[in-house]
């Protein structure tokens, strides 16, 4: 087996409840396991190790540490207890206005953020035609960043992220926000990415894209990750434990079969449902 790309070995995060920062107080006595008063787990004791080239689905309810856990492989929260070792660059689409500034323009922001990923000028040059074409944000490219609608601003981030040369994807659910043709094309480009070798690492309620991109699957609950296996497997045990996401999938593949009967729907249409958004931040 080659030397994985991203080991996470024993991570914990804590938060407090009612603090933003931790205090110098917490910061001194940081070695210490466990909550004190008002603290909680957002991770707690993670371990899994991923070989370059897999593509993993992040599975649990709202609130379960999805969100965090990618944040700390991209490096924008450190874990209190444990370790992350991530071998090669990170192109986060997660948290969509994270590296966007409101007040500049989106020509602005393009190098702004490609050029903190590393990204020269001179590339960055050579691809902004591209980058603004894919975003289909022709007109707006000297509108402030901040007059953008939300789907506009997200298509910017994913077309500017989806162009770094960097070997690991992280997508988290921003793409929800997208009408149904960005996301097909965002989709082809995640397609892209994976046929070339890429890492990713999806959050997703979607069985449909879980399924489509994943091979494997990491399932949170309460901070813990209590299954990492086949993403179908993963899936299932999800689906099984959240009972009206469940009922809400039975109905769903009902109506779907219903509509195909009716030839309202080909095979291809099949998953064409709300939740096939993602969710990206930059
Ligand atoms: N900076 C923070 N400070 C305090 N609590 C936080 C912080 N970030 C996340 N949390 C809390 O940690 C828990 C896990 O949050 P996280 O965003 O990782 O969940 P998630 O599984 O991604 O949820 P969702 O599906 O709703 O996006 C939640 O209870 C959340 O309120």
């Amino acid at each position: 087996m080659t030397e994985p790309i991203i080991s996470v070995q024993n991570v914990s995060v804590r938060f407090h409840r009612s603090r933003r920062h931790r205090s110098v107080r917490d910061l001194i006595f940081k070695g210490q396991s466990g909550v004190r008063a008002g603290e909680f787990f957002g991770l707690r004791h993670i371990s899994f190790d991923v070989q370059p080239g897999e593509a993993i689905g992040v599975v649990g309810r709202n609130g379960q540490g999805k969100s965090t856990l990618l944040k700390t492989i991209a490096g924008v929260l450190i874990p209190d207890e444990g370790r992350v070792v991530v071998n090669g660059g990170v192109a986060p689409l997660i948290e969509i206005t994270g590296g966007f500034v409101g007040d500049l323009t989106v020509r602005d922001n393009i190098y702004l953020a490609a050029g903190l990923h590393g990204m020269s000028k001179k590339e960055i040059a050579a691809s902004f035609d591209e980058i603004v074409e894919f975003a289909e944000i022709e007109d707006f490219v000297d509108t402030p960043y901040k007059h953008l609608s939300s789907g506009m601003k997200v298509r910017v981030a994913f077309s500017v992220v989806s162009r770094l040369d960097e070997p690991i994807l992280l997508v988290d659910e921003v793409l929800a926000v997208g009408d149904r043709a960005f996301r097909e094309k965002c989709f082809e480009r995640i397609d892209e990415m994976l046929s070339n070798g890429r890492t990713l690492f999806m959050v997703s309620h979607s069985e449909a894209n879980l399924t489509r991109f994943c091979s494997r699957g990491l399932y949170l609950r309460e901070g813990q990750l209590i299954l990492d296996g086949p993403i179908q497997d993963v899936v299932d045990q999800y689906f099984s434990d959240s009972g009206d996401e469940a009922a809400l999938r039975r109905r769903h593949e009902r109506r779907m079969r219903r509509m195909r009967k009716l030839g309202l729907l080909s095979d291809d249409d099949e998953e064409d449902d709300e939740e096939d958004g993602l969710r990206t931040v930059v």
